[in-house]
């Protein structure tokens, strides 16, 4: 088989994978194609956390023994973390597949390799790293969880070419066009949560569910950051505290929040977490310790500015999605995306790794790995006077 036909089966794998999309947390989303010769002839996916072995199902499907000769595909390892080490494994080997190839090794460092070292002890050729790059990027939110054991929290932001998420009139639907914010409602409906600030809510009362063409709309828990509860202040509460999905809605605050405000969400079905204080802000690690606590393995942070720009402040963020528009604005009131750092040399610049790009439109997509310098320096007055 060639390099490019073995791509091409793993495509297939990983497509079937993508079936899976936003259905399988905390557990990753795999997928299983056989090919027979040169043909593929049975495919499998994990449409929930609890699926039985991926392999003994993609066997089960055939319903017979594979034709000698025959490759299996896999875009994950079985391994520990998938818990697909002893029954997946065995599996294969019962089957008599003479051939494994397999793209992502197990996400943890000590479990990498043990099923494609397993597989081998049971006769089975095995083949590793193909389209790897790509089947480690269909994880993210379960390879972060099983290697740290906390959320991965991202931030998504729309930019127009000079860094700016709205006019210096608070302006800012839409920067990015539709096929960009399409591909948005498909990460929303990846990550089990979403979040923003209580600027955000205020401006732009927003619904932050997924709105996919031909499919019925989605909402993940949805969290609001707002550390004195002025949005329950407003005379008419804000859409996400009374539409049908309200009690998808937490509303993080702090004990310096009034009770009577509390109580007002609380009578509308909206969920409240009041975390202890620390300078008036809700502290970051309370708040990830909170969501692991509840087994949530991601939230997707759509801004505002100064919430994003205080997780990256504080070392919280560690993943990010930048969709740039061509349009420039060229007004330095206009409001930034992240602010309140003193980055005076480029070595204390802020790095992304394991960088993606993708186009949508006339937009472009770059994500990755947000990598911070050894030192960030704080501009203590940029949010101090709001
Ligand atoms: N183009 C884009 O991608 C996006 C653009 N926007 C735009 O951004 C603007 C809103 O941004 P902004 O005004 O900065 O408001 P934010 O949405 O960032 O909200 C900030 C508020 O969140 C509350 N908060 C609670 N806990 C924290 C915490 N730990 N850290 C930081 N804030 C916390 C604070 O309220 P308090 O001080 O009361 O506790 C703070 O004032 C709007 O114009 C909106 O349209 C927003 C999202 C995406
Ligand atoms: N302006 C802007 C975005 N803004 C984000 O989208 C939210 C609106 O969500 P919803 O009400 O669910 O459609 C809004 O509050 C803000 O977080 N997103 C983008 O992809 N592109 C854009 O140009």
């Amino acid at each position: 088989m060639t390099q490019s036909e073995k791509e091409t089966f793993m495509r297939v794998a990983l497509d079937e994978a993508r079936k899976g999309w936003g259905c399988t947390h905390p557990q990753a989303m795999i997928g299983a194609a056989l090919v027979e010769d040169g043909e593929v002839v049975v495919t499998a996916y994990n449409d929930q956390p609890s699926s039985p072995a991926l392999e003994t199902r993609l066997f089960e499907a055939l319903g017979r023994k594979p034709k000698e000769g025959s490759s299996l595909f896999l875009t994950l390892e079985p391994g520990p973390s998938s818990n697909r080490l002893e029954a997946g494994v065995r599996a294969i080997i019962e089957s008599g597949v003479g051939y494994v190839l397999i793209g992502a090794s197990d996400p943890v460092a000590e479990h990498a390799n043990k099923g494609a070292d397993a597989l081998k002890e049971g006769g089975v050729k095995v083949e590793r790293r193909i389209l790897i790059d790509e089947c480690e990027d269909l994880n993210l939110i379960s390879n972060y969880w099983v290697q740290n054991r906390s959320p991965i929290f991202a931030a998504k932001s729309a930019t127009t070419l000079d860094g700016k998420i709205a006019c210096r009139s608070g302006e800012s639907k839409w920067i990015t066009g539709a096929p960009a914010r399409q591909n948005v409602m498909k990460w929303r409906r990846l990550f089990p949560s979403i979040a923003v600030g209580a600027g955000t809510l205020v401006e732009d009362d927003p619904r932050l569910t997924s709105r996919i063409e031909g499919e019925e709309e989605w909402c993940g828990m949805r969290f609001v950051f707002d550390g004195l509860l002025r949005t329950a202040m407003e005379r008419y509460l804000p859409s996400i505290y009374t539409d049908d999905f309200r009690d998808n809605t937490i509303v993080v605050t702090t004990d310096a929040a009034g009770t009577g405000y509390i109580r007002r969400l609380e009578t509308e079905g909206v969920n409240v977490w009041v975390l202890p204080v620390e300078n008036m802000k809700v502290p970051f690690p309370v708040f990830r310790k909170r969501c692991a606590d509840v087994g949530i393995t991601g939230v997707y942070f759509e801004g505002g500015s100064r919430l994003v720009s205080e997780l990256l402040h504080t070392r919280e963020l560690d993943y990010h999605f930048n969709y740039r528009a061509p349009i420039m604005l060229g007004d330095d009131k206009a409001k930034s995306v992240y602010r309140g750092l003193r980055t005076e040399k480029l070595s204390q610049a802020i790095r992304l790794e394991k960088v993606r790009h993708e186009v949508f439109g006339d937009d472009q997509l770059m994500r990755g790995f947000v990598n911070y310098p050894a030192r960030l320096d704080v501009d203590e007055t940029v949010f101090s006077n709001g």
